[in-house]
């Protein structure tokens, strides 16, 4: 599976960056409970390289992630920008002060930028992102309405999602109208990343 990385043309500097990534979960996530316990032994697959699977489906100039929690995966999106140069802006907001405290501390010892917003989706000002993620946060119909504050209007939403998602895009659709392409998840059997362009209240 870290064929994936392979695939992103990933230095030998970067995964050494995403392993120290990983080495920070298992330290914080006992005091703070970043992922759920059951998964930090599996932290490797189950939330870096989830999230690495992301970087490549479209350009961007800002990303925003959404309830970043432990940084999936908006922190693995800075990791692998900052290892090709770019000055990309990543944005992550997550209302929980300290895992936004994880956040920060994690990125400076990483030596990547981020842009830590410590409050509520609905309180940040729009971002006008290019790439919009939400991981595990919320409803495809709410996932609608965040992306409707905060992408812009030519953006791309990316949102990860479980076996039962076709049941969640048939609920969103009784009130949004979206562009959706559905892509397997090349890390989790079942799962499926969507990328929905033009969301819009019906
Ligand atoms: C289940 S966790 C997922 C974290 C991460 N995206 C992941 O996949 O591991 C959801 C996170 O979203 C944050 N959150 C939930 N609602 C939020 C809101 N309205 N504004 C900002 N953060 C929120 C929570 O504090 C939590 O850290």
């Amino acid at each position: 599976m870290t064929e994936l990385l392979a695939g992103l043309d990933v230095s030998r500097e970067t995964i050494e960056k995403l392993k120290s990534l990983e080495s920070l979960l298992a330290k914080w996530n006992p005091a703070i409970n970043l992922v759920a316990r059951s998964t930090v032994d599996a932290a490797w697959s189950r939330h870096i390289l989830d999230s690495a699977q992301l970087f490549q489906i479209a350009p961007f100039r800002v990303w925003a992630d959404l309830g970043s929690g432990g940084g999936f995966p908006g922190l693995v999106i800075a990791v692998l920008a900052e290892g090709r140069g770019s000055d990309a802006r990543v944005v992550l907001v997550e209302a929980d002060q300290r895992k936004a405290t994880f956040l920060r501390e994690a990125a400076r010892g990483l030596g990547v930028r981020v842009q830590v917003e410590a409050q509520r989706i609905e309180s940040v000002d729009p971002l006008a992102a290019d790439i919009l993620s939400a991981r595990a946060l919320a409803p495809l119909s709410a996932l609608c309405g965040f992306a409707a504050r905060h992408l812009a209007p030519a953006g791309t939403a990316i949102f990860p999602k479980g076996q039962n998602w076709e049941a969640e895009v048939a609920e969103a659709r009784k009130s949004w109208k979206f562009d959706l392409d559905v892509r397997p998840s090349l890390v989790e059997a079942g799962s499926v990343v969507l990328v929905m362009k033009a969301i819009v209240h019906v």
